[in-house]
C-alpha cells in the first residue's frame, strides 16, 4: 500500500510541473496570436492573402531541425496552433465535394479553423467568397482552373488517397527541391499523373523547370516540399 502513496504522490509533483510548463505554452500561444494579429492588420492593408502555404510548410521545417522530430510529428500538432492564430486573419471558405475524405483532408491541411463549402459543381461556387478548392485531381478540376485562371498550391496525403488544393493565390517563394506541377500532352518526367489519354501532369523539380521553358507546356504550381 505504501508504493501507491509514493506513486501518487510522485505523480501529483509531476502534474504541477505540466500545469507549470502548460502555463506557460498558453502564455506564449497568446503572445504569437498577437504578432499574428498584427501580421493580418498589415496584410489586409495591402490586401495580401491570408494563407501562406510556404511559409507554414518553412515554419515546421524549422521546428523539426530545431527539436529533431519529423517535420510530420511537428505540423501533427502545429496546424492547430496555426490554424487558431491564423482564424484572427480571417476564416477561409474551402470548396469540397461532399464525402468523408475531404473533410479530413480540409482539417488536416488548415486546422479546425476553416469554413468547408460542400458543392456537388465547381462551377457552382460563389468565387466572390471561396478561393481554395481541395480535391482529388480530375479532368474537372484541371478544366476549371484553367478557364478560372487557378493554381495548384497544395496537397495533403491522406491513407487512400491524395487530395490537391488549389486557389485563386499563386505561391511566391519557391524552393529548389520544391515539385512544379505541368500539364502537357505527353509524359515528359520520371513522376506523372495521368489525367486522360492525351493529358497528363508531370512532377518536375522546381529547380529543372527552366529545362521545360520551350515546350508546349502549362504550369498547374509549385507545392512546398519540407
Ligand atoms: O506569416 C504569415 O503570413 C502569417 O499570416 C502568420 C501565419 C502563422 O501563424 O505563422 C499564419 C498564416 C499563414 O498561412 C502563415 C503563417
Amino acid at each position: 500500500m505504501k508504493w501507491v502513496i509514493k506513486i501518487t504522490r510522485d505523480i501529483n509533483k509531476l502534474r504541477e510541473e505540466i500545469d507549470k510548463i502548460d502555463k506557460k505554452i498558453v502564455e506564449l500561444i497568446l503572445n504569437r496570436m498577437n504578432i499574428v494579429h498584427q501580421v493580418g492588420v498589415t496584410k489586409s492593408k495591402d490586401n495580401s492573402r491570408i494563407y501562406v502555404p510556404e511559409r507554414e510548410v518553412a515554419i515546421y521545417k524549422k521546428l523539426s531541425d530545431f527539436s529533431g522530430l519529423e517535420a510530420d510529428e511537428i505540423q501533427s500538432f502545429y496546424t492547430e496552433i496555426i490554424s487558431f492564430c491564423r482564424k484572427l486573419e480571417g476564416i477561409l471558405n474551402v470548396g469540397i465535394k461532399y464525402n468523408a475524405l475531404s473533410l479530413v483532408g480540409v482539417k488536416k491541411i488548415f486546422g479546425e479553423y476553416v469554413n468547408p463549402v460542400v458543392i456537388r459543381q465547381f462551377e457552382e461556387l460563389n468565387l466572390d467568397s471561396v478561393k481554395y478548392i481541395l480535391t482529388p485531381l480530375s479532368k474537372e478540376i484541371i478544366d476549371f482552373i484553367e478557364k478560372n485562371n487557378w493554381y495548384l498550391i497544395n496537397k495533403v496525403n491522406l491513407n487512400e488517397e491524395v487530395l490537391y488544393l488549389f486557389s485563386s493565390y499563386n505561391n511566391s517563394i519557391f524552393k529548389d527541391n520544391d515539385v512544379t506541377y505541368i500539364l502537357h500532352n505527353g509524359i515528359i518526367s520520371k513522376e506523372y499523373i495521368k489525367v486522360d489519354s492525351n493529358l497528363f501532369i508531370n512532377l518536375i523539380p522546381f529547380k529543372n523547370l527552366k529545362d521545360f521553358e520551350n515546350l508546349n507546356i502549362k504550369i498547374l504550381g509549385t507545392i512546398p516540399s519540407i
